[in-house]
């Protein structure tokens, strides 16, 4: 009797935490440990060179630091052939098309960027734009913890693009206002046409409302993240995944089957 031809197993993501100090990277350290098919290669703080990555055998990169630091983190690695997963904000439309242009000349490379691995968060903001064509205004606020370093969050930047794209493409024009004078800047930021407010409170996590308003009534969409585990099993999913997704995905919902 002749043997069974197997493929060969596929090997276990060797995964490389960057940021591994963080209040993020502290959690990622625990959850990439305690996952079935993950191995934990390092653990890298901002003192740590780069290249302890390629010694310790790390096949994939885990970039939870700073958005100063991410964009020549995630240029390592995909130069050293390994895939990235970074939940690291800051990643706008200029950052994305230089890293698109790396990735054309590392095809087998898949990076996802996640501006909120919490798959509430996916759900929120996929709702909101598919919300946003049939009502007149919309506005977002997110709230975060006093910490943060970076306004408006990614995930205000990623709602905004959605609910921008998906109300551009259904003829939908501006958000009636008739506000002629804003010498501080009190009715926020602009993203892609979406007003954008931010607020750093002691107490706070992380935490977004859309609202809709029509004639006479108003949606709220509403998400909030009370701890850091909830952004976890988005991290492992995003492991597991990024290696079977050349290129660059941006966005979680990019890896789940939203409808
Ligand atoms: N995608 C998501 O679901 C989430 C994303 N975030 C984002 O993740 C990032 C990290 O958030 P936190 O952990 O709360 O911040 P944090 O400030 O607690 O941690 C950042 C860590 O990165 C380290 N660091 C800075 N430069 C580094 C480098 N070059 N190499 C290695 N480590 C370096 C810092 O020393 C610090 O320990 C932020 O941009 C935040 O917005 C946070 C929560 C969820
Ligand atoms: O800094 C945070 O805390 C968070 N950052 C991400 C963002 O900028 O959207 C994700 C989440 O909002 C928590």
């Amino acid at each position: 009797m002749t043997d069974t031809p197997h493929a060969a197993p596929e090997a276990a993501p060797r995964v490389a935490v960057l940021g591994a100090n963080g209040k993020m990277g502290r959690r990622a350290v625990e959850a990439v440990r305690a996952a079935e098919g993950l191995e934990l290669a390092a653990e890298l703080g901002s003192r740590d060179p780069l290249t302890a990555v390629v010694d310790a055998g790390a096949t994939h990169v885990l970039d939870l630091t700073v958005p100063d630091a991410s964009p020549d983190n995630v240029a390592f690695a995909v130069e050293n052939g390994l895939h990235a997963v970074v939940g690291t904000s800051g990643w706008g439309p200029e950052r994305r098309v230089a890293l698109e242009a790396r990735l054309a000349e590392h095809p087998g490379v898949g990076v996802l960027i996640a501006p909120n691995f919490s798959v509430g968060s996916v759900l929120a903001s996929a709702f909101a734009a598919k919300a946003a064509r049939w009502f007149e205004s919309v506005e977002l606020i997110e709230l975060h913890h006093p910490a943060k370093l970076d306004a408006p969050s990614g995930t205000a930047v990623r709602t905004a693009e959605l609910i921008g794209d998906a109300r551009a493409a259904a003829g939908v024009g501006p958000s009636p206002d008739a506000t002629e004078r804003d010498p501080d800047g009190a009715r926020g930021a602009v993203v892609n046409g979406v007003h954008v407010h931010a607020v750093r409170l002691r107490g706070l996590e992380a935490h977004q409302e859309v609202l809709l308003g029509g004639p006479g009534e108003q949606l709220v969409v509403r998400h909030d993240a009370f701890d850091r585990g909830a952004y976890m099993p988005g991290v492992v999913l995003g492991l597991r995944t990024v290696a079977s997704r050349p290129g660059l995905t941006y966005g979680l919902d990019g890896y789940l089957d939203l409808g």
